[in-house]
C-alpha cells in the first residue's frame, strides 16, 4: 500500500461496493458513514459484497462522520443527493487544499459540491451498476454497469489519469469522458425511467418494457431532452439507453433502446430501483426529488414546461409521506398527465 490513502464517505450501496474492491486489491481504504453498525461491522473485518458478480469479505478502518481525525487528498463521496450538502460540509475539514472529491452518484451533485468545496476540488462521475445495502457490512453487488469519470472541464489531468488507473480496480472497463455532465443528464434521462417505476411494484424491465406505458416513458425522456437541450447538453447514452434515438424521434431506434434497457435490466440481481428500495423497503425519503431539483429549475429558467417530471416529484412525495400507496394506479396517474400533453401538443 503505497499510494494515496483513499476516503469514501458514505459507505452504502456504492460507495461500501467501490471501497471493498479498491481494499481488495491493496489500495488504503478508510470508510465514513452515519450508521453506527455498518462501521462497526466493517471496522471489524467485516464488510461483505455478495451477488453474482463478486463474493468476498474485506474491511478496513471506518468511522462515523464525528469521530474520523486526518485529511485526505481523494475522496469518493456516495451519499445519497439529498445528503450531499451536509456531507460535503462535514468533510470539508478532511479534505485536503489540493485534494478532491470525486461523486459516485446519481444527479448532478457535482454542482453542490463545486459551490462548497471550490470547483477545482471536484470530479465527476456517472456510475450505473447495481448495488444494495441490506444490513450492517453486507451489500449486493447485483451488476456490472457503467463507470465514467471525468474532470468537470474535461481535462486529462494527471489526477484523472491517476482516478482511472485505480478506479480500474474496481471495474476494469472504467472510463475518462471529455464530458462528464453529458453523461449525468443521459443518466437523469434514463433516472426518470426508474424513479417513475418506483411508483409501482414493476420491475424495471418490465415497466420500461410495457407498451401500455411507452407514451409515459417518452414524455419523461422527452422532458429531460428539451431541459438538456436549453442547457447546451447533448446526453450521451450507455447500457442501452440512447438518448439520441429519443431527441429524434426515431421510432424504430427507440424500441430498439426499450428492448435494449429492458435487456440490461433483466440481468440483474436487483430488479428494482433504489428510490423503489426506499419507498416501499426502508420506508424513508428518497432523494428523486433533490435529483430532479437543478433539473426543474433550468427548465423554469428556460421557460419550459415539465408537468409530466413535475407530477412524478409530487407523486414520490406523495407516497413517502404516506398519503398514496405504490401502485399501477400512480403510474396511470402520471400516464394520464403524459397523454394530455401529447394530446394538447397534436
Ligand atoms: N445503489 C445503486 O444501485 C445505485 C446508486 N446510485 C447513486 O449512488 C449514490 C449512493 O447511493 P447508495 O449507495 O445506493 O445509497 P446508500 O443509502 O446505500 O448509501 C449511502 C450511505 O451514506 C450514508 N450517509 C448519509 N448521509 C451521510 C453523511 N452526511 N455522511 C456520511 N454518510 C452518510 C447513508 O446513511 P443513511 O442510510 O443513514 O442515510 C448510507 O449508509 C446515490 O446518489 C444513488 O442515487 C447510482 C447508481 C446505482
Ligand atoms: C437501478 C440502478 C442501479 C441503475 O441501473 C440505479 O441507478 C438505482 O437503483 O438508482
Amino acid at each position: 500500500m503505497h499510494d494515496d490513502p483513499i476516503l469514501v464517505w458514505g459507505a452504502g450501496a456504492i460507495g461500501g461496493t467501490i471501497g471493498a474492491f479498491l481494499r481488495r486489491a491493496g489500495h488504503d481504504v478508510t470508510f465514513v458513514d452515519l450508521v453506527e453498525d455498518h462501521v462497526a461491522a466493517i471496522a471489524g473485518g467485516g464488510l461483505t459484497i455478495r451477488g453474482p458478480v463478486a463474493e468476498f469479505t474485506t474491511g478496513g478502518p471506518a468511522f462515523t462522520p464525528a469521530a474520523l481525525s486526518g485529511r485526505f487528498r481523494r475522496v469518493i463521496l456516495a451519499v445519497k443527493a439529498h445528503h450531499t450538502a451536509d456531507a460535503a460540509r462535514a468533510l470539508a475539514p478532511h479534505l485536503t487544499e489540493d485534494g478532491y472529491v470525486v461523486s459516485a452518484q446519481n444527479g448532478l451533485n457535482e454542482l453542490v459540491l463545486a459551490d462548497i468545496l471550490g470547483a477545482s476540488r471536484v470530479i465527476g462521475a456517472f456510475v450505473n451498476f447495481g448495488a444494495d445495502w441490506h444490513g450492517p457490512g453486507d451489500i449486493l453487488y447485483a451488476n456490472r454497469g457503467a463507470v465514467v469519470l471525468g474532470e468537470l472541464d474535461g481535462a486529462r489531468t494527471p489526477r484523472i489519469l491517476a482516478l482511472h488507473a485505480l478506479l480500474r480496480d474496481f471495474d476494469a472497463v472504467t472510463v475518462i469522458a471529455d464530458d462528464i455532465f453529458a453523461y449525468l443528464w443521459g443518466k437523469i434521462g434514463y433516472g426518470a425511467l426508474l424513479k417513475a417505476s418506483a411508483l409501482t411494484n414493476e420491475t424495471i424491465a418490465d415497466f420500461i418494457d410495457a407498451p401500455a406505458l411507452r407514451p409515459l416513458h417518452l414524455a419523461l425522456i422527452g422532458e429531460v431532452m428539451a431541459v438538456a437541450t436549453a442547457a447546451g447538453v447533448r446526453p450521451i447514452g450507455f447500457n442501452g439507453y440512447d438518448p439520441d434515438a429519443f431527441g429524434r424521434g426515431d421510432a424504430a431506434a427507440i424500441d430498439a433502446s426499450i428492448a435494449a434497457i429492458a435487456a440490461f435490466n433483466r440481468a440483474t440481481a436487483k430488479p428494482r430501483s433504489g428510490i423503489w428500495r426506499d419507498l416501499a423497503v426502508r420506508r424513508r425519503p428518497t432523494d428523486a426529488g433533490a435529483q430532479l431539483a437543478p433539473v426543474l429549475a433550468m427548465a423554469r429558467r428556460h421557460g419550459i414546461a415539465t408537468p409530466v417530471l413535475d407530477r412524478l416529484v409530487a407523486l414520490i412525495g406523495a407516497v413517502e409521506r404516506g398519503e398514496r400507496e405504490i401502485g399501477m394506479e400512480l403510474a396511470e396517474n402520471l400516464l394520464g398527465i403524459a397523454t394530455a400533453r401529447q394530446g394538447a401538443e397534436a
